[in-house]
């Protein structure tokens, strides 16, 4: 079966509009992307990511009323947004795909570090001898290949190749899949609590806990709220934005254990300076900067 697809550039913020004219014409699914691949990720602290130019599809399976659609969509948006130009709208005929297969074959086996693979859970491991975690991240985030979240598992896995991830607690704040907290429980730790706002990521990290074999009593999950204030870890992640990892400062610096380790990912190379200097002032001493494509990863310890 072929679709016909129409296609538009557009600011952002008539997105919105052009996605509803195009479900009016009866579009069966509407995409958005950003048109450069260049997110802006807090245009000011805390506020939601978003980006400069978006590419709107949507997808029809009449592919017999092209014209008639057009002109509806430019009578409708002049209707609309008086005096605003229509945006051009391009359109071609696309063969049917699986789409889900397609991103299925996008996400490989990927090694991190010495021993720690991430293997896709519709994957054989390529190295079954060694650590492999296997993953499917549903809707949340945090499938390895993210510089920020690759970062963090080298620095889990080098950790470990030191002997100081052996036997003990973790916390994983903002745990996406649960990638990282699972990863710890592979390589060595003993338990991990892991929290996120989102009740998509606290499924599937419990979904990812059960697919590798972690016994339910290694590993709680809760919103972040629900984590007593005064427990301590000896060793602490936390891959969120640069605007929580700072506004979060007391709550996550107060819960690294004297002698402990802190991982915090999520930072454009710009922001990293004002998180060193938040978690400074919470008494931890901090490493200098590791970068990998524009992120940054600070690490740090509490002093005894
Ligand atoms: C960039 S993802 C990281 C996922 C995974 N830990 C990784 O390294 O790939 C950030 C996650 O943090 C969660 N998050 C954002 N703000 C948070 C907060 N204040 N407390 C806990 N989780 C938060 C988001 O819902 C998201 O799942």
């Amino acid at each position: 079966m072929a679709w016909l697809q129409l296609k538009a550039r557009i600011a952002p913020d008539q997105a919105e509009l052009l996605e509803e004219l195009l479900l009016e014409e009866g579009a069966t699914a509407i995409t958005l992307q950003d048109a450069h691949d260049d997110p802006v990720f807090e245009p000011e602290r805390g506020t939601t990511p978003l980006w400069n130019e978006t590419v709107l599809t949507g997808l029809y399976d009449d592919l017999e009323g092209l014209e008639g659609m057009l002109e509806r969509l430019a009578a409708a948006w002049a209707e609309t947004l008086p005096g605003e130009p229509c945006p051009e709208i391009e359109h071609e005929l696309v063969a049917d795909r699986d789409w889900e297969r397609e991103w299925m074959d996008g996400f490989q086996p990927l090694r991190m570090g010495e021993r720690l693979w991430i293997v896709p859970s519709w994957h054989a491991p390529p190295q079954p001898e060694a650590v492999n975690l296997h993953l499917d991240p549903g809707l949340a985030f945090g499938t390895g290949t993210h510089p920020t979240t690759a970062l963090c598992l080298a620095w889990l896995d080098a950790l470990a190749t030191n002997g100081d991830l052996e036997a003990k607690e973790v916390l994983d704040v903002g745990t996406g899949s649960g990638i990282l907290a699972i990863a710890a429980l592979k390589l060595g730790a003993s338990h991990a609590s892991a929290t996120d706002i989102d009740p998509q990521a606290l499924a599937a990290s419990r979904d990812n806990a059960e697919r590798n074999g972690i016994d339910a009593s290694r590993f709680d999950l809760c919103y972040p709220e629900q984590l007593t204030h005064a427990r301590r870890f000896p060793i602490v992640m936390a891959n969120i934005l640069a605007g929580p990892l700072i506004e979060l400062a007391p709550i996550i610096a107060g819960h690294v254990a004297a002698h402990g380790h802190l991982a915090l990912s999520g930072i454009l190379d710009g922001q990293a300076q004002d998180v060193i200097d938040a978690y400074t002032d919470q008494g931890l001493i901090m490493d200098p900067p590791c970068r990998r494509e524009g992120w940054v990863r600070l690490t740090g310890r509490r002093a005894p």
